[in-house]
Formats: structure tokens, sequence, C-alpha cells
């Protein structure tokens, strides 16, 4: 694989003049707190000051189904995920209400689920049925991968062209939040403890056997520093798609609103693949699953919400456009303390 280009970061010249537009409004210094930061942010993404409010938010729910749903990780069965994608398409899952609620546009893609969804002309870029069972086997072969990357990077020029001011990568897969916890364990050389979370509600009993998955997930894998590798022993089709949308939102300069534990584990992916790229990250929300925290602090993002979701499906993210909307809007319209 030749080298990705490297990330071009957001404009430094705009974050400084809008820090500056930021300290000279009719508040007291520091005022706005994290909206503030927020508007630089955007200033800074979208080398404009004051930022434009950004209206066109999209996203995407990569939706996949993962062999080690079978080995009693989940508190849910893996045939929810079709059931839900089917959800997601009549606008009644989680995300889709926050998502008409907040004008956001919302498109669900099957990567392998396990199951008929054509009829709903969903899997036009499906890459497999089904991901590997990571604690036995690869979650997918290298040309699955690059499949799988690809998929996720048509699918970001596609929503670009689109008009996208902030892109938005959700999750569906009964399962996910197991691979999910190993790319960021593999990746930070954490140990499964530390990692594994509750997911969708195991119990005790549950929580001891899905770290000792992710454990033997963890061993199988190794001592391993590439992380296309690390993305084909440990991730799946959709994560690995959702790494590629990422990568390439970054890539082309348009910024992403992070949302749980599996968004973040694909940011973490899409970092290391591309390097630089996490600049365009903003965590939307922090999620109660400890990996999704661990993994923010690593890419020193700061969550914008912090409201106890474990959803997923972009949720989070979505929750936090109003409060980006409101940060440029506040750069835009709050007077100049000079010019009262
Ligand atoms: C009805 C339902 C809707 C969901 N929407 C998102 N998830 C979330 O929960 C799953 C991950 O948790 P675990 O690893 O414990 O299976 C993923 O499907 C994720 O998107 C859902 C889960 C369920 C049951
Ligand atoms: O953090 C998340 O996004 C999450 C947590 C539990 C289940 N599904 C997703």
């Amino acid at each position: 694989m030749n080298q990705p280009d490297p990330i071009t970061p957001p404009s430094a010249a705009a974050r400084a003049a809008a820090q500056e537009h930021l300290d000279a409004l009719a508040v007291p210094r520091g005022a706005l707190g994290r909206l503030g930061e927020l508007g630089v942010w955007l200033s800074a993404v979208q080398d404009q000051v004051p930022p434009a409010v950004p209206e066109n938010v999209r996203a995407v729910v990569f939706a996949g189904d993962h062999g080690v749903a079978e080995h009693a990780v989940s508190a849910y069965p893996r045939e929810i995920t079709p059931m839900m994608v089917r959800a997601f398409v009549a606008g009644t899952a989680g995300v889709a209400v926050l998502a008409r609620q907040h004008g956001v546009a919302l498109r669900v893609l099957d990567l392998a689920v396990d199951d008929d969804l054509d009829d709903l002309e969903v899997s036009a870029y499906k890459v497999r049925r089904g991901s590997g069972a990571i604690h036995l086997e690869d979650a997918l072969t290298a040309e699955e991968l690059d499949r799988s990357l690809e998929v996720g990077a048509t699918v970001a020029a596609e929503e670009i062209a689109a008009g996208a001011q902030l892109l938005i990568s959700g999750d569906m897969g009964i399962g996910n939040t197991t691979p999910a916890a190993a790319l960021i364990a593999a990746s930070f050389g954490l140990p499964a403890e530390l990692v594994v979370g509750r997911g969708t509600g195991v119990d005790d009993a549950g929580l001891a056997h899905k770290t000792a998955v992710i454990a033997q997930a963890l061993a199988r894998h190794g001592e391993n520093d590439d992380p296309r590798r690390t993305l084909a022993a440990l991730g799946s089709a959709d994560i690995a798609a959702s790494a590629g949308f990422m990568a390439a939102a970054a890539e082309a300069g348009v910024p992403v609103v992070l949302d749980g534990l599996i968004a973040v584990a694909a940011g973490v992916m899409a970092e290391r693949l591309t390097p630089g790229a996490a600049a365009w990250f903003v965590a939307g929300h922090r999620s109660t699953e400890p990996a999704q925290s661990l993994a923010l602090e690593k890419l020193g993002l700061a969550p914008v919400l912090d409201l106890d979701l474990r959803l997923g499906e972009g949720s989070g993210a979505v929750a936090a456009v109003p409060l980006l909307r409101s940060a440029a809007r506040l750069m835009n319209e709050v007077a100049r303390l000079d010019a009262l």
C-alpha cells in the first residue's frame, strides 16, 4: 500500500483570528466556555471567521453483523441488527428521531449484515455477510479490508458532494462494542479489563466472559503496530468502512462529529491510518463505555455532551449538533464590545 497523503491541518491562522474575534465579543472574556472553543474550532476547520452555521449535517449509519455476537458478548441476539436497519429506514430508530428534530440527513448502509436487506436498497455497498468472530479468526481478509475502507471513502465523497458541512458516522451491529473495545485496546496497549464495558447491558457474568473474549482476541492479534493488520484482525467491515469514511472526510477537510464507542474506535483507526485526521474530529459526547473515554483522552478530545448515553447509532453526535450550531451563531451574531 502507498502511504496516504499527509492530512492538511485545520487553519492555524483562522483559529488565531477566531480566538481574537471571540475575545472581542460583548461577553466577559472566556464566558462562552466550551461554546466559544467550539466556535473557534469551527472557524479553524472552515478557514473562515466567523464560521458558517453548519446547516448541512449528514450522518451515515454503518451496519454490520459481527461473528463474535454468536459468543455471548451482548445482551441481545444478532437478529436485532437487520430489524434495526429497517427501523432506520422507517425513521423510528433513536438516532432517526434526533436527526429529524435537528435537520440532520440520515442514511443507513449495510456493509455486512448477515441477512437479506436488498429490498431496502441499503446493501449496494455490501462487503460480505458477517465479519469473523475476532477471538477465533480475523474479522476480514486484506481484500475485504481494502474494499471496506474504499466504500467508506466513496460514501464520504458522496456526502461531501451533497454539501456536508459536518459529517457523522453512526453504527448498528449487535456485538460491535467487543471489536470496538479490542481495537482501542490494541491501539493503545491497554488490557481487556480496562476497555471492556457492558454494551447493551450484559450482567456481571456476561462482563467477565466478554473480558475473556476481548483478551483472547488481543492475544490472537499479538504485538502489531500495523493499523491495517489490527483492523482486519479485530475490526469488522462496518467499522473499517467508518474508519475509511472519517479518514476521507479529514483528507477533504470536512469535520466529523464523533459519537460513542464504535465511532471513536473507528476514529482511532482513521487517525492511525491517516495521521492528523483527528484534528478534524470533535467529540460529540461521552459514552458510558470506558474504552470510549480512554480513547477520547488519547486523541486529546473533550466531549461536548455527557448524558450517560450508551446507544450508538450516531445518536450522541447528532444530539451535539444544536450546540455546534449555537457556537457558530454566537460567533456571527454577538456584537463586539468595541462596537457597542
Ligand atoms: C434494540 C437495539 C438498538 C440499538 N441501537 C444501537 N445499538 C447498539 O448496541 C449494539 C452494541 O452493543 P453490544 O455490543 O452489547 O451488542 C450495537 O448494535 C449498537 O449500535 C442497539 C442495540 C439494540 C439491542
Ligand atoms: O458507546 C456507544 O456508542 C455504545 C454503547 C453501548 C452500546 N452501543 C453503543
